[in-house]
């Protein structure tokens, strides 16, 4: 079985680095023509999912865009993880969860267990409950080659007095969050399979990233103001793993799949001229 860090470097290499996130929106269902209602979500799913999964390396669907539509919603997630995926593309589901590990195992079974309807490649992880409260999502991704994300510093503005809180041996929260990623990594070739949630937002970053071994998912590219330069400069030690993440910005070119694609591929090259080695 090959692992997620070695399907993400293949992937990169080949399609670039960009992630387009699938984020069905109540403006952007309406700025689609489409309704807020389950059935314009399916119909933006599909449209969206068309244009982009076929020439970017990663999708990552939000969850809550489509969990407010309740049980309907899941199922066109559901759709949106399988047909990315067979279009090629490695599925990030961006979820967020953490809970105690009990919970947690069940939150692994749903999003990494082959089996679930929802399993995609990887998923996003919060660490917030304690790092070794995450343990059934590592021992259950490594089982089955999966990958998770883990919040480290995130894009908001707001995430700074949590994350860079200091402990009592000085280290900060997020920097206490990256050692626990670094040390999971240590030693796996190509790359690792537990990445960090980093923002492009970020003016700085304290933090040796090489040490990480693992992929940086970037979020905050576009609609939040960042740029996939500024990903580069942010994470220049790590740049050929990093995943520049954009969402609003490229679907606000929707529903004309012929603009979505223009996005994404004016997007994946800025980011391959920045990242590549
Ligand atoms: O630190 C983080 C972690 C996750 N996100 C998510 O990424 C997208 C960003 O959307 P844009 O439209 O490109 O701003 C969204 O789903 C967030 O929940 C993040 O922004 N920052």
């Amino acid at each position: 079985m090959r692992s997620f860090g070695g399907r993400l470097r293949a992937l990169i290499d080949s399609r670039g680095p960009l992630c387009v996130g699938i984020d069905p929106s109540t403006a952007l269902l309406d700025a689609w023509g489409l309704g807020d209602t389950p059935g314009g979500l399916e119909k933006f799913a599909r449209l969206a999912v068309e244009a982009v999964a076929g020439s970017v390396a990663v999708v990552k669907p939000q969850s809550a865009f489509f969990e407010r539509f309740g049980s309907r919603g899941v199922a066109v997630l559901e759709s949106v993880v399988a047909d990315a995926r067979a279009m090629g593309a490695l599925v990030i589901m961006d979820a967020k969860r953490g809970d105690i590990g009990s919970t947690t195992a069940a939150y692994a079974q749903a999003y990494l267990h082959p089996d679930s309807p929802l399993a995609a490649d990887a998923v996003t992880i919060s660490p917030y409950l304690g790092f070794g409260s995450l343990q059934p999502m590592v021992d259950l991704a490594r089982e089955h080659g999966a990958g998770l994300f883990v919040l480290a510093r995130t894009s908001n503005p707001e995430a700074a007095e949590v994350q860079l809180a200091t402990g009592p041996d000085g280290r900060t929260v997020a920097g206490t969050v990256m050692d626990h990623v670094a040390g999971l990594n240590h030693g796996a070739e190509p790359l690792g399979s537990v990445g960090v949630v980093l923002g492009a937002t970020l003016t700085d970053l304290d933090y040796p990233v090489a040490r990480l071994n693992g992929p940086i998912l970037a979020p905050g590219v576009g609609a939040q103001g960042a740029t996939c330069a500024d990903t580069a400069r942010l994470f220049a030690a790590a740049r050929r793993n990093v995943l520049p993440s954009v969402s609003r910005a490229v679907l606000a070119e929707g529903p004309d799949p012929i603009r979505l694609q223009d996005a994404v591929d004016r997007l994946n090259d800025e980011a391959r001229e920045h990242l590549s080695a």
